[in-house]
């Protein structure tokens, strides 16, 4: 039964939804790293929050883990290139917690609007001060979002509710999108000119770290307030406070902040500047919505291989999973049938689907393909790793759909080129969900792959069968199928044989030195 480790603060609706779907799960938080690194390593899954970091050293423990599930948003306390090339899946829940963290973003809009927790520090401590905290109004004014994805999208829609006039900056946001919002698509310069209010609301990404620093604050409005309630490193810290100290921005409501949790800080103790230490997704709401849906995409990924908003691997829905299952066995079949014989760099793979498969999730199929091409060489790659491994190692993949073609309704060809030659299989999936080889080169055969097979290339001459036999025979190796394919009668002709055991290589020498044996090669399956 799948393991699960909670090591993040997570509603207790998640522990309930992974009993419910017969998942063992332990709850651990507050963990340091090197606790996390001695436990993990008996864990199919991980569910965290933001407090967790999945970093290299972790994943390196991490030998069974199979899925990280992050409850919320941002997954950049994930190390993603390392998830990957570990073969981790990370998922995240893009949707459960934005209409309460865009809440969180109006709520900071009007804290600084008004000064309200200024105001209401003042009130507690009795000094009655009511002519210090002269607010402004929103209404009519312009709200700059920079980064309108589906929590700026919220809060330009509140924000049009509030009467402000809406400007947003997101290069991905298309003209169509921006009118049906009320919402006017402009570039940074014209919004960091012309909005009273900037609200920020994009991943961190090499693109937009920093993006308001000195240079950017300057071309602000004079008297401008900065609401950030997405990642820290979008603000240089140290250029807001100039710019605050220098009266140029009026102020700024920050939920995030370069370092978490954020003990000290440049902007502590600013008057102008008010802090909630990062809670743009903590609601009830949010956080029972976040729990529910991780649990649930992670028991799918444990239990059916179903992938639901993954950022490394293509989706597989619940309902595809059962019908792609087979024919994920055949193409990684199929790439460890190429993958067992290629002894030379591979510079190009291309993989065809033919008929219903072709309609199938392919980007799935393919990396299995490519898993099993590559697991001779690499122990360690998995569907998640493989593309990945593929690309760092120059090798070309692509696909090819075609309509059914030939004897079979469905089928999967891979071709893989190498330095010295091209070489291709092919097979499909027999009713009952078998797999079958049905083509080597252009040697048509039908064989399924058993544990241990013999693979023989000969020329198609009398005696060489009984040869064989009696060679096997003679080694005390049983003979559990048996399978031939020639090109034509006295031409090149293929042997796929499945025996009971490992053929030892005492024995594979004395077949390769039978008359008319091109090749011989003990397979693994
Ligand atoms: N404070 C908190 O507790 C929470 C913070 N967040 C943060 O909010 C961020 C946004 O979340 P969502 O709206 O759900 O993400 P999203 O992916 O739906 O939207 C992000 C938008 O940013 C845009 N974008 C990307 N690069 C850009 C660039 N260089 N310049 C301008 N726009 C760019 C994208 O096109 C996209 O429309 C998350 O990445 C996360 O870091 C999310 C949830 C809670
Ligand atoms: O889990 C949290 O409290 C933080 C949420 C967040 O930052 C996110 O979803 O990106």
């Amino acid at each position: 039964m799948p393991k699960v480790l909670i090591s993040d603060q997570l509603s207790p609706a998640a522990v309930q939804i992974f009993k419910d779907r017969g998942l063992e799960v332990d709850v651990k938080t507050g963990l340091d790293r090197d606790e996390l690194i001695k436990i993990i390593g008996d864990y199919d899954g991980l569910a965290i929050r933001s407090a967790t970091k999945v970093t290299p050293p972790v994943l390196a423990a991490a030998k069974k883990l199979k899925v990280v599930g992050r409850a919320g948003i941002g997954v950049d306390n994930v190390d993603l290139p390392a998830a990957t090339a570990a073969g981790v899946i990370v998922m995240n829940t893009p949707f459960g917690n934005s209409i309460t963290t865009a809440e969180h973003a109006i709520a900071m809009m009007f804290a600084l609007a008004r000064d309200i927790p200024q105001a209401n520090a003042s009130t507690h401590a009795g000094k009655w001060e009511k002519s210090k905290f002269m607010g402004v109004e929103v209404t009519g004014k312009v709200l700059g979002i920079i980064g309108c994805g589906n929590i700026g999208s919220i809060v330009a829609d509140r924000g049009i509710g509030l009467r402000m006039k809406v400007i947003a900056f997101d290069p991905f946001l298309t003209p169509e999108r921006a009118q049906d919002m009320g919402v006017e698509k402009v570039e940074l310069e014209d919004l960091l000119k012309r909005a009273d209010f900037i609200t920020l609301h994009t991943p961190l990404t090499d693109k937009t770290r920093n993006i308001l620093n000195a240079e950017n604050l300057a071309k602000c409005k004079k008297g401008v307030r900065i609401v950030n309630c997405a990642r820290g490193g979008l603000i240089v810290e140290s250029d807001l406070k100039a710019a605050i100290e220098s009266g140029h921005v009026a102020g700024a409501a920050l939920d995030v902040f370069e370092e978490e949790p954020a003990k000290s800080n440049p902007l502590f103790g600013m008057d102008q500047v008010i802090c909630t230490p990062h809670l743009g997704a903590s609601t009830n709401e949010a956080q029972e919505n976040v729990a529910l849906q991780v649990a649930e995409q992670m028991a799918d990924y444990l239990l059916t291989g179903a992938v639901t908003n993954s950022i490394n691997v293509p989706a597989v829905s619940a309902e595809e999973a059962p019908k792609l299952t087979p024919f994920l066995t055949l193409a990684q079949q199929l790439g460890s049938f190429a993958g067992q014989l290629t002894e030379s760099g591979i510079s190009e793979v291309t993989i065809e689907y033919a008929g219903d498969v072709a309609e199938m999730n392919t980007r799935v199929l393919t990396n299995a393909a490519l898993t099993g091409l590559l697991k001779p060489q690499l122990e360690d790659v998995n569907m998640v790793s493989a593309p990945v491994i593929a690309k760092d190692r120059n090798i070309k993949v692509s696909e090819v759909k075609r309509e059914q073609q030939g004897a079979y309704e469905t089928y999967i060809r891979l071709i893989v080129k190498t330095e010295r030659q091209e070489r291709s299989v092919a097979g499909t999936v027999f009713s009952g969900g078998l797999p079958r080889l049905i083509q080597i080169k252009s040697v048509n055969m039908e064989a399924a792959l058993g544990r241990h097979m013999l693979y023989v290339t000969n020329l198609d001459k009398p005696g060489f069968i009984g040869a064989l036999g009696s060679t096997l025979g003679k080694a005390g190796i049983n003979i559990a199928n048996f399978n031939l394919g020639r090109e034509k009668a006295g031409g090149d002709a293929i042997c796929l044989i499945e025996v009971d055991a490992d053929v030892p290589a005492a024995t594979l020498a004395e077949i390769q030195a039978l008359p008319h044996v091109v090749q011989v090669k003990a397979l693994s399956f």
